[in-house]
């Protein structure tokens, strides 16, 4: 069952839309003007909208509008496609050319003491392919984007990095996390150092760290796992530097996610009031890198206003990493109803408790206490609104919350049983994850028995959610590496038996679907589809996409932490 209040036929009638516009670059604009040209000239399948938006200018802005104005004086606007291509052909470099492939420092092709409990032989060839994609994924930004930034919707980055892969050719925020522990398997340890230095010169450019670097996605940032990054790293390394020069940054990102935008406070049953937080982009129009897209969502707006928060929600949803979900939608069959700026989502609020524990920790090795106390004191206060506003005893599972309409930042809500949305997905087990969860057995059994008669377990790992909404990619049956990681890796932590069991069998079901999928495919998918073990996921606006710098991360540290037994088959079974 939904939460109740979800189902007026606009959720974007109300207020005006007011909230902050981080303004976008001219080449931005002007590409979305080309990618709108593709989308009418092309047939939707052979087109991905992303592609226009990556291109750089061979010549200076205004000479190339100038040639597309031309082109485009036709009696409708329309182009031909010859006339298009000849055009694309002759004004811009293809997009991608802006990253240059290089050698990543610190490779070898059988590092020293990799993935010592992968005995079996057939696992092993394969992990060591796994490891060699790292040697595809590496970029660096070319000498004219550092030259000429005006030419390029790409980001200057000070050092080389590892992209997601095929449509995502620039460094992504959250998946960098799960790059980052692939690298350590792979004993690539000034890799992952150097993913952390750019995401902080990012951070050190804006305030936050973007959603990717490009500059499309100035207006939002991701789910934030840069303290996560930097404890994982110094967890291996011992690197006291790398701390000393993440604090500074990670104050600053946690003071990005406190401010009015991302804040909403809770007033509970005990009469407290608790801050939590929420995704809110600083835009108001459509995504320029789905542009074409968005508008066609949005003509069923007749007003501008409601457009306008339409655009923020779906700016909002891909600022969570869940774009897109029914997991935002008020009406669960209708994607215009996505209301992501009204929801306290469980999975972002675990991830500024781990912020704020880490940042902890590092303020203790640099000496800082006083930083050490507040932080810790704000990861108590946190887990108690855990307790008070997510978590839900009958379901044994920490629920998202959904806010009321018009719900103003600084006007504490009352919190209300019938505002938990009930509705099972797999971020509300993420809490796990967090060490002051999984390190209470009694708790963790309990999430543990609910996880298992969930419906959410299946043949090749975990689900994203119940609901098999044909065209989000965010539902069943399309399970995701990072969220197969935080629960596994959450339970695997607790000392509970039981829950150590589940944790083992989920990483070898996904371990099996990602070889299977590799064997038939020859290449690692960015999603799998839970229900057939060995296939891909599908389904959202853009096609499944391979590479995969997540996937890779998460099968490596799985078989890092859970070997692969000589005799132990590897097939589907
Ligand atoms: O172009 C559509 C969306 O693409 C990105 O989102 C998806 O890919 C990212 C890279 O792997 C991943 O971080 C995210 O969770 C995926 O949903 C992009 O981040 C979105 O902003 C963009 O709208």
């Amino acid at each position: 069952m939904a939460a109740a209040n979800h189902s007026p036929s606009s959720p974007y009638s109300c207020a005006k839309d007011s909230g902050p516009v981080i303004p976008t670059t001219s080449l931005v604009t002007f590409l979305e003007r080309v990618q709108e040209t593709a989308f009418q000239t092309y047939e939707r399948s052979k087109f991905d909208h992303k592609d226009f938006i990556d291109l750089s200018l061979k010549f200076d802005l205004s000479t190339t509008v100038k040639a597309f104005d031309e082109i485009s004086k036709t009696e409708n606007g329309s182009v031909s496609t010859k006339d298009f291509e000849e055009f694309i052909g002759k004004w811009f470099k293809s997009a991608g050319e802006d990253l240059v492939y290089v050698e990543p420092m610190d490779f070898e092709t059988e590092p020293y003491g990799f993935l010592p409990k992968v005995e079996n032989p057939e696992v092993r060839a394969w992990a060591l392919e796994v490891h060699g994609l790292w040697k595809k994924l590496s970029r660096e930004v070319s000498s004219s984007v550092h030259d000429h930034p005006e030419l390029h919707t790409l980001l200057p980055l000070p050092v080389p990095g590892m992209i997601p892969g095929s449509r995502f050719r620039e460094v992504y925020y959250w998946d960098s996390y799960w790059v980052i522990r692939g690298l350590l398997a792979s004993k690539m340890h000034e890799t992952a150092k150097a993913i952390v230095t750019n995401l902080i010169s990012l951070l050190d450019t804006y305030g936050y760290v973007l959603n990717g670097a490009r500059a499309y996605y100035t207006n939002r940032s991701q789910p934030p796992l840069l303290s996560a990054m930097v404890y994982e790293i110094y967890n291996r390394t011992g690197d006291v530097d790398l701390v000393k020069k993440a604090l500074p940054a990670l104050l600053k990102e946690y003071q990005f996610w406190n401010s009015e935008i991302h804040t909403m406070i809770i007033h509970d049953a005990e009469n407290c009031n608790h801050s939590l937080n929420r995704y809110y982009a600083m835009w108001n129009k459509p995504r320029p890198e789905a542009s074409a897209i968005d508008k066609r969502f949005a003509s069923k707006f007749l007003n501008v206003n409601e457009k306008q928060k339409f655009y923020r929600e779906l700016a909002s949803t891909a600022e969570s990493g869940w774009d897109f979900s029914t997991r935002w939608m008020r009406n669960p069959s209708e994607f215009t109803s996505l209301s992501t700026t009204t929801i306290l989502p469980v999975d972002l609020n675990a991830f500024m408790l781990r912020m704020e524990l880490d940042i902890a920790f590092f303020a203790k090795i640099v000496g800082d206490d006083a930083i050490a106390e507040d932080f810790l004191t704000a990861s108590h206060t946190r887990k108690k609104a855990f307790n008070s506003v997510f978590w839900n005893e009958n379901m044994g599972q920490w629920v998202d919350y959904w806010l009321n309409y018009g719900a103003e930042p600084k006007e504490p809500q009352t919190w209300e049983a019938q505002n938990q949305n009930q509705n099972v997905f797999a971020s509300n087990f993420v809490p796990l994850w967090i060490d002051l969860f999984n390190s209470d057995t009694p708790l963790v059994e309990k999430v543990t028995r609910s996880l298992q008669s969930s419906g959410l377990l299946c043949a090749a790992g975990i689900a994203t959610s119940l609901t098999n909404s044909g065209h989000q990619c965010r539902d069943f049956p399309n399970g995701w590496a990072p969220i197969q990681h935080m629960i596994v890796e959450g339970l695997w932590r607790s000392a509970s038996t039981e829950a150590r069991k589940v944790a083992r069998d989920i990483a070898e079901r996904w371990i099996r679907a990602n070889y299977v999928a590799y064997k038939k495919t020859g290449t690692m998918h960015e999603k799998y589809n839970v229900e057939k073990c060995g296939e891909y996921g599908a389904g959202g606006i853009y096609r499944p996409q391979t590479g995969f710098g997540w996937s890779n991360g998460v099968v490596l540290t799985f078989l890092e932490e859970f070997g692969w037994p000589k005799d132990q088959n590897i097939d589907c079974n």
